[in-house]
C-alpha cells in the first residue's frame, strides 16, 4: 500500500512555515500504511505531527508524477494538418504556433516567449505541425520513472553555500567533478566551486555532469545550485535557414559564455528503441535522436570501451525549441548532462548551454558529435585505415554549417 500523507490545503501553510522555519509542526493528520515516514514520531490524539522535514521525507513515498510517451496528446497538431496548406502557411497560423509554444512555457516564468521569424526564406511560415511542444520529458516503453527514493538532499536554509562542508549537494557535486580537476584543485576563475555555477547562474566549467538541489533540498528557490531548473532567461527565436532547415537564433541581445538556453526534451527512450527510430529517420533523412552517452557514466568502468548506452532522446514528436538546434563543426553551444530529481545516473536531463558569447541574432548551434576534436582525430584514423565512416544506412548529408573547419558531412 502506498503511504497516503495529504497536507490539506491551507492557506496558512506558508505564513506557518516563514514564521516557524521547517522543522515546526505545520498540520497532526491521518497518515495510514506500512510504508509511512519513519520520521513521524508525535502524536496529537492519535494524529501524527507532519512537520516540513516529515512532510519531505514522505513525499519520497509517493508515486512522483511523470509523463508517459503514450500519451502524448496530438490532437491539436492532426487537426492543423488536416487544414489546407494555404491556412498552415498564413501568417495566422504562425501567430496560432507561437500562442501554442507560449502556452508550453508555464514552467519557466522568467524565459521570454519565442518568435518564428519569416525571413522570406521557403514556403512555410511554421515549421511542420508534427511535434507537442513541450520542455518536459516523456517516458517511453521500458523506462523507469524517475528515482526519487535515492536522491540525496541538502537542509541548507536561505541559499546553498559552496563553501558549506555540511551541504550534501555541494558535496555530491565534488564527488562527481574530481575526475575532471588537476589535483583535486579548483582553479581560482572558477568562482562557486565546487556548485558549476557562479553566483549569477554562468556555468563555470564545461563538459562536467551538473548536479543541482532537487525538491527535498531545504534550501531556496533561489538557490545558486537552481539554474536549470529555473528556466531559460535568454531570447531564442525559432528561423528558417537557408540550407538546414528550421533553427534557433540568439534575440538582440549578446547572450554571455555559460548562459543557461534550455533543456533538450522529448522521449525518453530505451537504446533499442532509439536504434529502431533511427533506421527511419535515417531513411528519412532528418534525425531528432540525442544518444545518452556521456564521458562521466563511463568513470569507475574497467573498460571505458565497454560501456553501452541505455537511453536516447527523441525529440521528433515532442520537444522545444531546442529540437531546432542545428549542427556546428565550430559550435557555440553545447549539451551537459544535469541531474535534478532522478538519481539515476543514467537518465541525466540534455541542459543547453553557450560554450562561448554569442552576438545578438547569431544562430546557436552544437556539434552532433560531441567533442570536434575527438571526431576529427576519429575521422583522421578511419581514414587512414580505409574503415567505412559511418553505419549502413546513414544518410550523408552535406554539412552546411559554413564554418572555416567544417568537417564537410554530417552522419
Ligand atoms: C535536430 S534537427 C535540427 C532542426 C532541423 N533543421 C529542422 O528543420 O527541423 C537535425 C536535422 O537538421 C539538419 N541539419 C542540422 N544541422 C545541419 C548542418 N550543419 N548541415 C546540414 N543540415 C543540417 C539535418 O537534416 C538534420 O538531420
Amino acid at each position: 500500500m502506498e503511504a497516503a500523507v495529504l497536507l490539506h490545503q491551507n492557506p496558512f501553510q506558508d505564513g506557518l512555515r516563514d514564521s516557524f522555519g521547517r522543522g515546526c509542526p505545520v498540520a497532526a493528520l491521518p497518515l495510514a500504511g506500512p510504508s509511512s515516514p519513519s520520521s513521524v514520531t508525535e502524536f496529537i490524539r492519535g494524529y501524527p505531527i507532519i512537520t516540513w522535514r516529515s512532510f519531505a521525507a514522505a513525499q519520497r513515498l509517493l508515486p512522483s508524477r511523470y509523463n508517459l510517451a503514450k500519451d502524448l496528446p496530438h490532437s491539436l497538431q492532426d487537426r492543423m494538418n488536416a487544414l489546407p496548406v494555404s491556412y498552415r502557411n498564413s501568417d495566422f497560423a504562425r501567430t496560432v504556433f507561437e500562442e501554442v509554444i507560449l502556452e508550453a512555457m508555464t514552467d519557466e516564468p522568467s524565459a521570454p516567449p519565442i518568435k518564428i521569424y519569416d525571413n522570406g526564406i521557403g514556403e512555410e511560415t511554421t515549421p511542420p505541425w508534427e511535434f507537442v511542444y513541450t520542455n518536459e520529458m516523456w517516458l517511453g516503453d521500458g523506462v523507469p520513472p524517475p528515482d526519487v527514493r535515492n536522491l540525496t538532499s541538502c537542509g541548507c536554509q536561505g541559499r546553498c553555500d559552496p563553501k558549506s562542508k555540511t551541504c550534501a549537494c555541494s558535496k555530491r557535486q565534488m564527488q562527481w567533478l574530481s575526475p575532471y580537476i588537476r589535483d583535486g584543485v579548483f582553479p581560482a576563475t572558477w568562482p562557486g566551486s565546487p556548485f558549476v555555477y557562479d553566483s549569477k547562474g554562468i556555468l563555470q566549467r564545461e563538459g562536467c555532469p551538473i548536479f543541482e538541489c532537487n525538491q527535498f533540498c531545504d534550501c531556496d528557490d533561489d538557490c545558486p545550485n537552481r539554474v536549470v531548473q529555473s528556466g531559460r532567461k535568454w531570447a531564442v527565436n525559432i528561423v528558417r535557414t537557408e540550407q538546414k532547415g528550421w533553427g534557433v537564433f540568439a534575440g538582440a541581445k549578446r547572450i554571455p559564455r555559460g548562459s543557461y538556453i534550455g533543456i533538450y526534451a522529448g522521449e525518453l527512450l530505451t537504446e533499442q528503441e532509439g536504434e529502431d527510430r533511427g533506421h527511419l529517420y535515417n531513411v528519412f533523412g532528418r534525425t531528432y535522436l540525442f544518444t545518452i552517452d556521456f564521458h562521466h557514466l563511463r568513470i569507475g568502468l574497467e573498460d571505458e570501451d565497454s560501456f553501452e548506452n541505455m537511453y536516447v532522446v527523441d525529440a521528433y514528436h515532442a520537444g522545444n525549441f531546442t529540437r531546432f538546434l542545428n549542427h556546428s563543426c565550430d559550435p557555440n553551444c553545447e549539451i551537459v548532462a544535469c541531474y535534478i530529481n532522478d538519481a539515476d545516473v543514467n537518465k541525466p536531463l540534455l541542459a543547453v548551454f553557450t560554450i562561448r558569447d554569442v552576438d545578438p541574432w547569431e544562430e546557436l548551434c552544437f556539434s552532433y558529435y560531441g567533442d570536434m576534436e575527438t571526431k576529427r582525430e576519429e575521422l583522421a584514423e578511419q581514414k587512414a585505415k580505409g574503415a567505412p565512416i559511418s553505419r549502413q544506412d546513414a544518410v550523408y548529408v552535406r554539412c552546411a554549417c559554413g564554418s572555416a573547419n567544417c568537417i564537410g558531412k554530417l552522419f
